[in-house]
C-alpha cells in the first residue's frame, strides 16, 4: 500500500499536483469524515484554496485526481482514451444496468450511435404537446397555491411533472404521477433514488457486499423497489414490441422507414425509437431496451427537476428578469396564455435560454462528473497514472472568478452574445461535452422553456420562504427545499 501510493503520488508531484498528507491504508480518509451531503461544496472548495485547481485524494487505496483547470478540463471531457465513467458509477448499475450513463467501451459507443438518432429534432418536436399538457396540469395544480402569500416548496410539484413528461416521451405510457403522487411506480422510483442517493455519499455502502452486509434493510428495500420498477418497464416495452411487430406485419410501418418518416406519421416515444433500431441487422433485445429506457427515467428525471426548480425560484428573486422575460414571452406568444407553444416559439425565446444557462451555471444538477484512467494519461504538462479516477467538480468551475465576473451573481446577460462577456466553453459545461456529454440536452432545453414559459404566463413569481441551501445527493438540490410564491398574473 505504501509504494502502490508512493508511486502513484510521485508521479503526480513531477506535475505539481499535490493533496493532503496521505496515511497508509486510510489515505485521506480523515480529511473526508467531516463531508456531508450539504458542505460538500464547501469542503471542495477549500481544499482547492489549500491545494490548487489540481489536487489529489486518496480514498482508502482509490486515487483521485480532482480538475477544476480549463485547459486540463477540455482535455479530460474531449478525449477519447477516458470515456470509462468512474468506480462511483457502479451504484447504480443495480437499476441501470449497463445503459449509456455507465457503460464503456465498445457496448458504449454502439449504443451511442444507436440512441443519437433517438433525439432527433423530429423526434422531439413532436414531444412539445407533452411539455405543454403537462405543464398545464402543474399550473392547474398551483392556481389552488396561488394565494400571493405562502410560500410553496415547488421542487415536489415539479418533480411529478418531470416525471409525468419523461414517463410519456421515454415509454409512451401515462402513468399521471401529478394527479396519483401515491401509485406503487411512483413510491418505488422515490425510494430506489433516495436510497441510491445515500450510498453516494456513505463511503461505506460504496462496495456492493458491503452495503449488503452494513445496510440489509436498506439493500432489500432497494431491491424489492428496483423489482416494481423494472417489472413495470419490462411490461411496456413487450407491450409497444407487439404493437410495432403488429403494425409491421399490416403495413402502418414500413421496416425502411427512417425515424424522421416515422415521427411526422405518429408520435413516438423514445423506446420506440429504440425498438426500430437494429445493431448489425439484429434488433435490440428487451433487455438492452430496458436498460437504457430506465437510464432515460433516472438521468431526464431529477436533473430537470433540479433546474426547472432552481430556474423558477431564481425569477422569483429578481424582479427585472422576470419582468424582461415576461416582455419576451408577449412578444413572441402574444397574450394568450393558454395558446400551445411550437418548436419555433421555443427557439425565439432567446433570453429565457440566457436565464436557463445562468441558473444551470449557478445551480448546475450534476455538480461533477468522473471517470477512470485505463493507461496513463498526458494532457498537456499533466500526467495521471492509470487506475486513477478524474473528478470534474463542475459546481466549483461554474463559480470560478477566473472564468466569470462576480461569479455569485445572477446574471442572465452575460450569457447574451451581444453584451455578455466571452465564455470558454470548457468553464460552462453542466451538459458536460466530448463524446460522454448530455445526449438529452436538447430535450431538457425545450422541457425547461416550454415549462418555465408556461409558470410564468399564468403567474407572477414571488420571493417568499427561505433561501436555498444546496447540497449534493447525486443531483444538486435544496435541503431547505426551493419555495416561491405564486399569485395568478395579471395580463
Ligand atoms: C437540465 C437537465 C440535464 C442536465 C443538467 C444533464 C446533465 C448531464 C451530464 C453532466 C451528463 C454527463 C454525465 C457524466 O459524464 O457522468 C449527462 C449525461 C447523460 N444525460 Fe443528461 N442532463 C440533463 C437532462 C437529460 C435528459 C432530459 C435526458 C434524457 C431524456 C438525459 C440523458 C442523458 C444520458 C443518456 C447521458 C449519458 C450520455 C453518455 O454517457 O453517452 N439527460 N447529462
Amino acid at each position: 500500500d505504501y509504494f502502490y501510493k508512493k508511486e502513484r503520488d510521485d508521479i503526480l508531484r513531477k506535475s505539481n499536483v499535490s493533496g493532503p498528507k496521505t496515511f497508509p491504508i486510510i489515505g485521506n480518509a480523515l480529511e473526508m469524515r467531516n463531508v456531508t451531503t450539504e458542505n460538500v461544496f464547501e469542503c471542495s472548495l477549500e481544499r482547492k484554496r489549500k491545494y490548487g485547481k489540481i489536487h489529489r485524494l486518496w480514498s482508502l487505496n482509490q486515487l483521485s485526481v480532482i480538475v477544476m483547470d480549463v485547459k486540463y478540463i477540455e482535455g479530460v471531457l474531449s478525449s477519447q482514451q477516458i470515456i470509462k465513467k468512474s468506480s462511483f458509477y457502479d451504484i447504480l448499475v443495480d437499476w441501470l444496468g449497463r445503459g449509456l450513463v455507465t457503460s464503456s467501451g465498445k457496448k458504449w459507443h454502439t449504443r451511442r450511435r444507436i440512441i443519437t438518432p433517438t433525439f432527433h429534432f423530429k423526434i422531439l418536436e413532436q414531444f412539445i404537446e407533452i411539455f405543454d399538457q403537462q405543464s398545464t396540469v402543474l399550473v392547474k395544480k398551483m392556481y389552488n397555491k396561488a394565494d400571493g402569500k405562502t410560500p410553496i416548496n415547488i421542487y415536489p410539484e415539479v418533480s411529478l411533472a418531470a416525471l409525468d413528461i419523461i414517463t410519456e416521451t421515454a415509454m409512451g405510457v401515462k402513468v399521471s404521477a401529478q394527479e396519483n403522487p401515491n401509485i406503487e411506480y411512483v413510491r418505488a422510483l422515490a425510494h430506489v433514488c433516495k436510497i441510491i442517493g445515500k450510498r453516494f455519499i456513505t463511503p461505506i455502502q460504496r462496495l456492493n457486499w458491503l452495503f449488503r452486509l452494513t445496510a440489509r434493510r436498506d439493500y432489500l428495500k432497494l431491491h424489492d423497489n428496483i423489482n416494481i420498477l423494472h417489472k413495470f418497464t419490462d411490461e411496456v416495452i413487450q407491450k409497444r414490441r407487439d404493437a410495432l411487430e403488429k403494425a409491421l406485419r399490416d403495413g402502418t410501418y414500413e421496416k425502411s422507414s427512417t425515424v424522421e418518416d416515422v415521427a411526422t406519421k405518429k408520435r413516438m416515444a423514445l423506446l420506440d425509437v429504440l425498438l426500430l433500431s437494429s445493431v448489425n441487422g439484429s434488433p435490440l433485445s428487451n433487455e438492452d431496451i430496458r436498460e437504457e429506457v430506465v437510464t432515460f427515467m433516472f438521468a431526464g428525471h431529477d436533473t430537470t427537476t433540479s433546474a426547472m426548480s432552481f430556474i423558477l425560484y431564481l425569477i422569483s428573486r429578481y424582479p427585472l428578469v422576470q419582468e424582461k422575460l415576461i416582455a419576451e414571452i408577449q412578444n413572441v406568444l402574444g397574450n394568450d396564455n393558454n395558446k400551445s407553444l411550437t418548436y419555433n416559439n421555443l427557439q425565439e425565446l432567446k433570453y429565457m435560454e440566457c436565464v436557463i444557462k445562468e441558473a444551470l451555471r449557478l445551480y448546475p444538477p450534476v455538480a461533477s462528473i468522473g471517470r477512470q484512467v485505463t493507461e496513463d494519461l498526458v494532457i498537456e504538462d499533466l500526467n495521471i497514472p492509470a487506475g486513477a479516477n478524474v473528478s470534474v467538480p463542475f459546481y466549483l468551475v461554474l463559480r470560478d472568478p477566473d472564468y466569470y465576473d462576480e461569479p455569485d451573481i445572477f446574471k442572465p446577460e452575460r450569457f447574451d452574445s451581444a453584451v455578455g462577456q466571452k465564455i470558454n466553453p470548457f468553464a460552462f459545461t453542466p451538459f458536460s461535452a466530448g463524446p460522454r456529454n448530455c445526449i438529452g440536452k436538447k430535450f431538457a432545453m425545450l422541457e425547461m422553456k416550454s415549462t418555465v414559459s408556461k409558470m410564468l404566463r399564468h403567474f407572477e413569481l414571488l420571493p417568499l420562504g427561505p433561501q436555498v441551501r444546496t447540497a449534493s445527493h447525486i443531483i444538486t438540490l435544496s435541503v431547505t427545499g426551493v419555495h416561491l410564491g405564486l399569485k395568478p398574473r395579471e395580463w
